[in-house]
């Protein structure tokens, strides 16, 4: 596929969150044309039936989840299902020759035994686990390339915290044992079926604390840490539903080594190990990012705060979940599958306000 100038995607999953913001990226996609995009439930029906905003976009009807159907139609295909869906989904789309890109944590952890503990889920074939590249694209992009077939997408807590904590954990600036994230979501993060927990009333002028120490992202964090690290390392990670529809913001504490004393130091470190990568934008000392400066586009903004009374450093870091940490990652991942430069159709500046 390297270097094809134009390639036909697939969506399973398309009526979800994930799926709908991969129509609007791929739409716009320069290289990318969307052939089919699928629903287990509702197919036949127009897409724009459910959502109109797609109205002179997207047009035609959802296809069913039919792995030759879809091969016939695409190169690539794009999983936005729920976990446990691309176990069984994967190696029929493998088998009739697409390239996969999953969305979901199914092919995240390289363990069976831990994807069963944290997801209380049966387990993805081992081999295809270990033949899974996982797509965090500023540390291990150099991975992803066009030998790859089954591409794991980072999850949306997991990227907006490893992209804030791996350059300090591979300089070796921060105590590894000292670490502790305290992350926040908006609700577009639980995908766009209903439960209580995502119900207006529950979330409007709320703010709740959820999966304590129990959470599926804990993991997945732990794995890449302890990759970079060279040791195991283990973390503590709060997750919160904040009432707002998109946007992650990770708050990470950790104590700091002696040559890390001042946010000039992060601020030089990060923007030596983000040189030349487009969507990471390290703060000016003294100034943290919000959740509003990257809405909408797949920007993660980090900033620092120093504190030399406690010996501890504050990383803040933000993304929008369904882009950064979905659908916008996603096409960055397939961009480097395909040869192309990563930020291709995908350098829009965030909404404000
Ligand atoms: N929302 C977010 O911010 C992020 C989500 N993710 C992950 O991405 C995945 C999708 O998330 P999201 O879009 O939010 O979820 P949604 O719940 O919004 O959408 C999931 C879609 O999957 C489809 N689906 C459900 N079951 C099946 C099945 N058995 N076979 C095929 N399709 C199925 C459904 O469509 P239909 O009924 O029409 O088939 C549904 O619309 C999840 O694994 C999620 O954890 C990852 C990072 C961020
Ligand atoms: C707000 C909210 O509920 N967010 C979800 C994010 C889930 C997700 O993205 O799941 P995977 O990355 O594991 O696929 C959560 O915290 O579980």
């Amino acid at each position: 596929m390297k270097n094809k100038k134009t390639i036909r995607a697939a969506i399973v999953g398309a009526t979800g969150y994930g799926g709908v913001e991969l129509i609007r990226l791929l739409q716009a996609h320069p290289r990318v044309e969307i052939t089919s995009v699928i629903s287990s439930t509702n197919p036949g029906a127009e897409i724009i039936q459910g959502f109109p905003h797609l109205t002179n976009i997207m047009l035609g009807t959802l296809d069913a989840v039919d792995p030759q159907l879809i091969a016939s139609k695409a190169d690539v295909v794009f999983l936005a299902t729920p976990a446990g869906v691309a176990v069984e989904l994967a190696p029929q789309f493998l088998q009739v020759g697409l390239k996969v890109i999953d969305i979901s944590g199914d092919y995240r952890l390289k363990s069976p035994e831990l994807y069963e503990k944290w997801y209380k889920r049966t387990p993805a074939d081992a081999a295809l686990l270990e033949e899974a590249v996982y797509g965090l694209c500023e540390v291990w992009g150099m991975e992803v390339n066009d030998t790859v077939r089954l591409l794991s997408n980072p999850g949306c807590f997991p990227t907006a915290i490893l992209l804030g904590l791996i350059p300090a954990v591979a300089a070796g600036w921060i105590d590894l044992n000292t670490i502790i994230i305290d992350a926040k979501s908006g609700v577009s993060g639980a995908g766009r079926g209903l439960s209580l927990s995502s119900h207006f009333a529950e979330v409007n002028e709320n703010f709740s604390a959820y999966k304590l120490n129990k959470h599926q992202h804990i993991p997945e964090i732990e794995q890449a840490l302890t990759r970079v690290a060279g040791k195991p390392v283990v973390t503590t990670l709060t997750t919160h539903l904040v009432p707002m529809n998109r946007g992650i913001m990770a708050t990470m504490y950790a104590s700091v080594a002696e040559e890390a004393r001042t946010d000039a130091d992060f601020v030089n470190l990060y923007n030596q190990y983000y040189e030349d990568r487009p969507f990471v934008r390290v703060r000016k000392a003294g100034t943290w990012p919000a959740t509003k400066h990257v809405t909408g586009s797949n920007y993660c903004d980090i900033g620092f705060a120093v504190d030399e009374r406690t010996g501890r450093v504050t990383i803040i870091s933000v993304i929008d979940n369904v882009v950064k940490g979905a659908a916008g990652q996603a096409i960055q991942n397939l961009n480097l599958m395909m040869g192309w430069d990563e930020s291709t159709g995908l350098m829009f500046a965030p909404m404000y306000p």
